[in-house]
C-alpha cells in the first residue's frame, strides 16, 4: 500500500490557527481598503421606507470635528458597504443593523463613525459599547476610534480588557468602551462600572471570530439583554455561517441586514502545470530546476505542513536562494512584517502553509507553487482552497502560473479530482523538470 502522502507530519489545520490571530493579521498587513466590484444586497426592515446610499462623506452631515478626522486618514470617499451602512447607522430613529462583508472592506471605519456620531460629549457616563472579541482586536478598533476622533478631543474611550483594573463602584466618564465580553460583563454586573441602561449604541464585531471563542456567545447575549428598548444594535461579520446567522438574529433584533459577496476568484487566466516527483527529495530537485523562472517574478510556495515549509525554507537557503519563510510558529506581528517584506517586493519568493497564508492578498503574485496540493482536514481535495490560492480575482485579473508537485498515486488522484472539478477553465500541463 502507498504510505499517505503527508504521513508523519502533522496537518496545519491541526495546529489550530485561531480567528481571531487571522483577523489582527489581516488588520495589521492592510495597507488599504479591499474595494469589492460586487453588488451590495441591502434587505430594510421596513421596504417602505427610501433607501439612501451615499456617494460622499459631506452627504452624511457629520460633525464637522469627525469629517476632519475621515479626511485626515485618508478616506476620500465611502467604500461600498459604508455607502450603504452609514446612512442606516445615522439615520434617525436610530436603525439595527447585521452588515457581512469581507475583511478590509471598511466595516470598522464604519461604527466607529457611527458610535461618535451619536455621542453626546456634555454627558460624562458611557453611550456606546462595542465587543470586540480579543484584547488585540479591542485595542485596534480602539486605535481606529482615536484616530476617527482626533478633532473631538471631548470624546473619550476606556478599555474594558483584561489587565486593565478597576474599582468597585466607580463611575466611568469615557462616553465610549470597546472591550472584551468577558471584561465588560464585569464591568456591568460586579464591578457597577457601566449601566447598561445608559447605553445607546451596541456594537458587536467580528460575530463570527466571537462565536468560535467559548463563552463569547452566551456573554454578548448576557450584555445585549441588559441594554435598553431603544438602543441601537449593530453586529459585524467577515463570513456569514448559518451559526453566525442564528446568533445574529439572537443579539440584533428587527435588523436591516447589508450583504456584499466576496469577489469570485477564477482560473480563467492561469496556466496551471504539473510536475512528476518520486518523494519531497525530488520535488526540491524540480523546485531548484524552475527556481530562476519563478523568481522573475513573485512567489508563494505553500506547503501542507509547518514541518515540511520549514525544512524547504532550509534547504532553498542551503542553495543560495533567499526565501522568506511565514510560519505559524512565528507571533504576529513578525507574521505582518514577513507579509510586508513580500508585499514591497523585497523578497521574491514566500514559503508558508495554508492556514497562515488565509484571507491575505498579495496583488503582485503571479506563480504559484503547490509544494504539497490542498486537503481539507480529512486529507481529502479541497477545491476552495485551492481556487483560493490559485484563482484571481476580476481585480487582480492578471496572467499567472500554478505549478502543482506531484510525488505519489494518492497526490495524482487529488490532482486528478481538481482536474475533474475545475473542468471547464483549464487542463493540466504535465511538464518534466528533472534532470
Ligand atoms: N472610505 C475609506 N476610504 C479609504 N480607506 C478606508 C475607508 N474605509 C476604511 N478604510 C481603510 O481600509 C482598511 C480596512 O478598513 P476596516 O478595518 O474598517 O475594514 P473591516 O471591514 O472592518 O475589516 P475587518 O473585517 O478586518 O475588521 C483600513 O486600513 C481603513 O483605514
Amino acid at each position: 500500500m502507498k504510505v499517505f502522502l503527508y504521513n508523519g507530519d502533522k496537518s496545519d489545520e491541526e495546529e489550530k490557527e485561531d480567528r481571531a490571530t487571522q483577523s489582527l493579521l489581516n488588520k495589521l498587513i492592510r495597507s488599504n481598503v479591499v474595494n469589492n466590484t460586487n453588488q451590495v444586497e441591502v434587505l430594510q426592515r421596513d421596504p417602505n421606507s427610501p433607501l439612501y446610499s451615499v456617494k460622499t462623506f459631506e452627504e452624511l452631515r457629520l460633525k464637522p470635528q469627525l469629517l476632519k478626522g475621515v479626511y485626515e486618514m485618508g478616506f476620500n470617499r465611502p467604500s461600498k458597504i459604508q455607502e450603504n451602512a452609514l446612512p442606516m447607522m445615522l439615520a434617525e430613529p436610530p436603525q439595527n443593523l447585521i452588515a457581512q462583508s469581507q475583511s478590509g472592506t471598511g466595516k470598522t471605519a464604519a461604527f466607529v463613525l457611527a458610535m461618535l456620531s451619536h455621542v453626546d460629549p456634555s454627558l460624562k457616563w458611557p453611550q456606546c459599547l462595542c465587543i470586540s472579541p480579543t484584547y488585540e482586536l479591542a485595542l485596534q478598533t480602539g486605535k481606529v476610534i482615536e484616530q476617527m476622533g482626533k478633532f473631538y478631543p471631548e470624546v473619550k474611550l476606556a478599555y474594558a480588557v483584561r489587565g486593565h483594573k478597576m474599582e468597585r463602584g466607580v463611575k466611568i466618564k469615557e462616553q465610549i468602551i470597546i472591550g472584551t465580553p468577558g471584561t465588560v460583563l464585569d464591568w456591568c454586573i460586579k464591578l457597577k462600572l457601566i449601566d447598561p441602561k445608559k447605553i445607546k449604541v451596541f456594537v458587536l464585531d467580528e460575530a463570527d471570530v466571537m462565536i468560535a471563542t467559548q463563552g463569547h456567545q452566551d456573554q454578548s447575549i448576557r450584555i445585549q439583554r441588559m441594554l435598553p428598548k431603544g438602543c441601537q444594535m449593530l453586529l459585524f461579520s467577515a463570513t456569514f455561517e448559518d451559526s453566525v446567522w442564528k446568533f445574529a438574529e439572537r443579539v440584533v433584533p428587527d435588523p436591516n441586514i447589508i450583504k456584499l459577496k466576496r469577489e469570485e476568484e477564477t482560473l480563467d487566466t492561469i496556466k496551471q502545470y504539473y510536475v512528476l516527483c518520486n518523494s519531497k527529495e525530488d520535488k526540491f530537485n524540480a523546485l531548484c530546476n524552475i527556481y530562476g523562472a519563478i523568481t522573475i517574478a513573485q512567489a508563494m510556495i505553500f506547503c501542507h505542513t509547518r514541518k515540511t515549509a520549514n525544512w524547504l525554507a532550509g534547504q532553498l537557503s542551503k542553495e543560495g536562494h533567499q526565501v522568506a519563510l511565514l510560519s505559524g510558529e512565528m507571533v504576529v506581528e513578525q507574521r505582518a512584517a514577513v507579509i510586508e517584506r513580500f508585499r514591497d517586493g523585497k523578497e521574491k519568493v514566500l514559503i508558508t502553509t495554508n492556514v497562515c497564508a488565509r484571507g491575505i492578498d498579495v496583488e503582485q503574485v503571479s506563480v504559484v507553487i503547490n509544494f504539497d496540493l490542498p486537503l481539507d482536514k480529512d486529507g481529502n481535495p479541497d477545491n476552495e482552497t485551492y481556487l483560493h490560492r490559485i484563482g484571481r480575482t476580476g481585480r487582480f485579473g492578471k496572467r499567472g502560473l500554478a505549478v502543482n508537485m506531484v510525488d505519489s498515486q494518492r497526490s495524482m488522484e487529488i490532482l486528478k479530482t481538481y482536474e475533474r472539478h475545475f473542468s471547464k477553465c483549464f487542463f493540466f500541463t504535465l511538464v518534466y523538470l528533472n534532470s
